[in-house]
């Protein structure tokens, strides 16, 4: 199947409220070396919807999220970001943060400057001090990401992601490495996200607290996505 005979091809120069789906994937394959990871992944996503995506270890949750991302080119298949052809890294990457597993930080930058940069990298200006406090890292503003325990990276990155307010925002294991504290803060801030319109993906293994900022379930099985039945 072809979406470009369903939609009119966007460039980074049109808009991308002409397009209703945040994602549009058609038959997405992926290979990395000799391995097939995804295998004709199909799925639409509307524009401010919030999913879960689950799978096993090693199923391709990390590799999906980063072919969203605009990080890795599918192998064939055609896939949308907001009307955008997948393959255009600029216009994707204008519209999607990815907050990794480990939180893709830089390590020699402190929390405070991780934040400021993170925001002119996309022209933006944002209460970085009050967003540090909302996480509890007011105390950890002047310290490099290095020597920050993984918890609290993990806090900085959600920190990130809450600020930049991507209009496609994908997480990736939100909850891992956090206290109990920290895991209602990813429920927080994710939720405030989708009540400003943000399309969110939070690839996780806790379905059930994922499901409470991202109540759609799809599962990563043998390199297809399956719509998971059932609350
Ligand atoms: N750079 C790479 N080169 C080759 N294979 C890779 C590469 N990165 C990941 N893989 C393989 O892709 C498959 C999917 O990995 P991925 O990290 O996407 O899984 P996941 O669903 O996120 O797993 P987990 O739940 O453990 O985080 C694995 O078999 C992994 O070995």
């Amino acid at each position: 199947m072809s979406l470009s005979t369903s939609l009119t091809p966007s460039t980074s120069d049109t808009p991308h409220a002409t397009s209703p789906h945040a994602l549009q994937l058609r038959d997405l394959w992926l290979r990395l070396g000799r391995e097939v990871i995804l295998r004709g992944v199909t799925l639409d996503v509307p524009a401010g919807e919030g999913i879960t995506l689950l799978g096993e270890n090693g199923a391709g949750k990390t590799t999906l999220l980063r072919v969203l991302a605009s990080g890795l080119r599918p192998t064939r298949g055609e896939g949308r970001v907001l009307g955008y052809d997948l393959r255009d890294n600029r216009a994707v990457r204008d519209h999607v943060h990815l907050m990794p597993v480990d939180a893709g930080l830089y390590p020699d930058l402190t929390g405070t400057e991780n934040l400021d940069f993170a925001l002119r990298m996309h022209g933006q200006h944002a209460d970085v001090a009050g967003a540090l406090r909302r996480v509890g890292l007011e105390r950890a503003a002047g310290r490099r990401a290095r020597f920050l325990s993984a918890g609290m990276r993990k806090r900085l990155a959600l920190a990130r992601a809450w600020l930049l307010a991507r209009p496609v925002t994908l997480v990736d294991e939100p909850f891992a490495n956090l206290d109990e504290g920290g895991r209602a803060l990813v429920l927080e801030l994710l939720g405030e996200l989708r009540e400003r319109g943000v399309t969110l993906v939070v690839a996780a293994h806790e379905p059930g607290l994922a499901r409470q900022v991202a109540p759609r379930a799809v599962r990563l099985a043998a390199g297809r996505v399956e719509e998971e039945r059932g609350a």
